[in-house]
């Protein structure tokens, strides 16, 4: 059978030149220019040199309060030997007021020592000009201010009308439209059946333009018809300068925006060797580009980055936007596709002097991970593996004073962290919070990749937490007792299937939801399954793995499960019923270096104050009548 050709990939940079490169000689990038007054073009880009039309000050001006005097009379003064200016030989002056006639240079009031007779002593020679602002002391009158393709700022609007220019002639924004498409496509606010998709992505197009300074029109979406795609465009064409179609961008049986596109114009790209984006269209129709954008979220955002970007850049003539890199240490090993350069997003973090990155989810669905991250890391196509410890270039998407103030908090996660985390703030510490269970807190403090790390780890063979971990795996250790959680059974509401025990989840009517490998739960999960001699196939639903709390009571809110293993609050949160089990204990681990940090003072006083504690008190399921209290293991005792 013959192998279907889903998009031929062109590798990023070859493809953006590529595409630069054929709109340029399209005329595309040919200025278009307006004119506006000054005050109302912030942030527009000139479309010619600018020239004074007046000096800047136009007439000699006393830059302090004091006296106009002659520098010829002031040379003899001294502090010993005051010089004695007559009414003749000075005259009052004003900060801004223009010079006397005759007169060259100003002493300020406060060394000037005024006598009874109106006559006045000074102390000091000044020279010529001494504190005058002389005439086009800021600029001179044909002056040119400012090149083409200056980007104006609101100190050169100032300066500009000082000047005497009042309009000038900029660069005509570049309008852009956006059409969303698919059947599945549907208002955000409105209510959600399976299978529909909120429209999410318009919003994030639309503002990451207009903040490049594009005008943008967002159009209802369109259906999955190549007819209609196509005469949507060519309605939006003779208006507009640059179209992006969001989703429908692959090979797929439904996905007809490259189909439209290829009728209408040229395609100059179909793939991209990137991920997230690989189904991006490049294409030109009656000399503009339109662009048919991936429509999950993760692989939207990298080509509205990567490529429109350096397209709005171009239009307004701008090659040089800042883009700032840090060298970080890799925290945990990442593998790649080696045919795709892949855009991994990362949270970022300074920990004992060097900057540590962590990978976030890498699903190109996932808008969590754009709001989340810090940083984006390459990895190279060609190269399959970042290893763990690996020195790699992040490109910064937060300012480094962020960074600098973030701490790193990694381990399992829990919903009171995050609570936590949002009293910090207040008090200026900014927490990251990335889940990557409790042992992979543990090995994390070990490399110090983190700053603090939650963990509950329950070891079988002394039926206590954590400690006998940290025992066998770390050299000295500093743990801070967080809080017990209650584990237990959530059920659905009223308990229709009647579910007391764990042997209850045996029984044929029970289907269960189970949490991934190694994570704290599944550890005691196992255990009180082997305590009771139960085997896991014995469990209809054992194979089937959450990653969180939250994502297993889901579950059975939905129907989709009559019990699942997680802690009481979240059966609180979805308002599920729930069969106790047993007390954990859910502590943090701190890198020993951090807990002399002021900033573990901060959140020792923030974990200990009444405001935390009201915050627990609405939680149920929680005891943390040992929080605070500080464990410490010193490798050298
Ligand atoms: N057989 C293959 N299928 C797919 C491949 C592949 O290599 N072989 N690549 C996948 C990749 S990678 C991506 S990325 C997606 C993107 O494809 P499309 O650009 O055609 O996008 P859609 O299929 O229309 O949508 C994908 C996803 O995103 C949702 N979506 C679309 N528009 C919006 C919007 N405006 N706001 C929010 N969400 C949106 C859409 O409902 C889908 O769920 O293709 C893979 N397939
Ligand atoms: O290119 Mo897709 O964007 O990898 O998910």
């Amino acid at each position: 059978m013959e192998r279907k050709i889903y998009l031929k990939k062109m590798v990023l940079d070859r493809a953006l030149e590529l595409y630069l490169s054929r709109l340029k000689e399209a005329g595309f990038f040919e200025p278009k220019t307006q004119k506006v007054k000054v005050g109302e073009a912030i942030d527009r880009v000139l479309a010619r040199a600018i020239f004074a039309l007046r000096s800047v000050p136009h007439y000699n001006s006393a830059a302090v309060d004091g006296i106009a005097v002659r520098s010829s009379d002031t040379v003899q003064a001294s502090k010993h030997a005051p010089k004695r200016l007559n009414r003749e030989q000075f005259m009052i002056v004003n900060t801004g007021q223009p010079m006397p006639e005759g007169f060259d240079a100003v002493i300020m009031i406060e060394d000037v020592h005024f006598l009874e007779d109106g006559s006045v002593e000074i102390f000091e020679p000044v020279p010529t000009f001494h504190n005058v602002r002389t005439i086009g002391e800021d600029a001179v009158e044909y002056d040119m201010l400012f090149c083409r393709y200056h980007r104006l700022t609101p100190q050169d609007l100032a300066l500009l009308l000082a000047a005497g220019v009042f309009e000038v002639e900029v660069l005509k924004n570049l309008e852009c439209a956006v059409v969303p498409t698919g059947d599945e496509i549907v208002d955000p606010s409105s209510e959600l059946k399976e299978g529909f998709i909120p429209e999410t992505n318009s919003v994030l197009v639309k503002t990451f333009l207009e903040k490049l300074g594009v005008a943008v029109r967002v159009l209802d979406p369109v259906g999955d018809d190549p007819e209609k795609l196509a005469s949507t465009l060519q309605g939006l064409l003779p208006a507009y300068d640059l179209v992006l179609f969001i989703g429908g961008s692959s090979a797929g049986r439904k996905d007809f925006v490259y189909r439209a596109l290829e009728k209408l114009g040229e395609i100059v790209a179909h793939g991209l060797s990137i991920r997230p984006g690989k189904p991006t269209v490049l294409a030109i129709v009656e000399k503009k580009p339109v662009i048919g954008l991936p429509g999950f979220p993760a692989s939207c955002f990298t080509v509205l980055e990567r490529v429109v970007k350096p397209v709005v850049e171009a239009w307004y003539h701008q090659s040089d936007s800042a883009e700032d890199f840090l060298i970080a240490e890799c925290a945990t090993r990442i593998f790649s596709s080696a045919g795709d350069d892949e855009f991994v997003r990362v949270a970022l973090a300074k920990v004992k002097d060097r900057y540590v990155c962590i990978p976030l989810k890498r699903g190109a669905a996932t808008i969590s991970s754009l709001t989340k991250m810090d940083g984006v890391l390459v990895v190279p196509r060609g190269q399959e593996v970042i290893d763990e410890g690996e020195k790699v270039e992040v490109r910064l998407l937060a300012t480094k004073k962020r960074i600098d103030n973030t701490l790193l908090f990694v381990g399992s996660n829990d919903p009171l962290i995050d609570r936590l985390s949002d009293l910090l703030i207040e008090r200026g510490v900014r927490l990251s919070v990335v889940n990557v269970g409790s042992l992979g807190g543990v090995k994390a403090i070990a490399k110090s990749h983190a700053h603090l790390a939650g963990i509950h780890l329950f070891d079988s063979e002394s039926e206590t937490y954590n400690l006998p971990f940290l025992k066998k795996m770390l050299n000295g250790f500093v743990l801070v007792k967080f809080a017990k959680r209650l584990q237990g059974l959530v059920v659905q509401k009223g308990n229709p299937k009647s579910i007391r025990t764990l042997q209850d989840l045996v029984r044929k009517d029970v289907r269960f939801v189970n949490r991934q490998k190694a994570s704290g739960t599944r550890i005691l999960l196992d255990y009180y399954l082997s305590k009771l001699g139960i085997e896991p196939r014995q469990i209809n639903g054992y194979e089937n793995e959450e990653l969180t709390h939250m994502s297993v009571a889901l579950k059975v809110k939905r129907g989709l499960a009559d019990a699942g293993l997680a802690v009481a609050y979240v059966a609180q949160l979805m308002d599920l019923d729930f069969v106790p089990l047993c007390w954990e204990e859910y502590d943090l681990l701190i890198l020993p270096e951090f807990l002399n940090d002021e900033r573990f003072q901060t959140i020792f006083d923030v974990m200990t104050s009444s405001d935390f504690r009201n915050v627990v008190f609405q939680c149920s399921g929680y005891d943390i009548s040992d929080l605070g209290k500080i464990v410490e293991e010193d490798e050298s005792k």
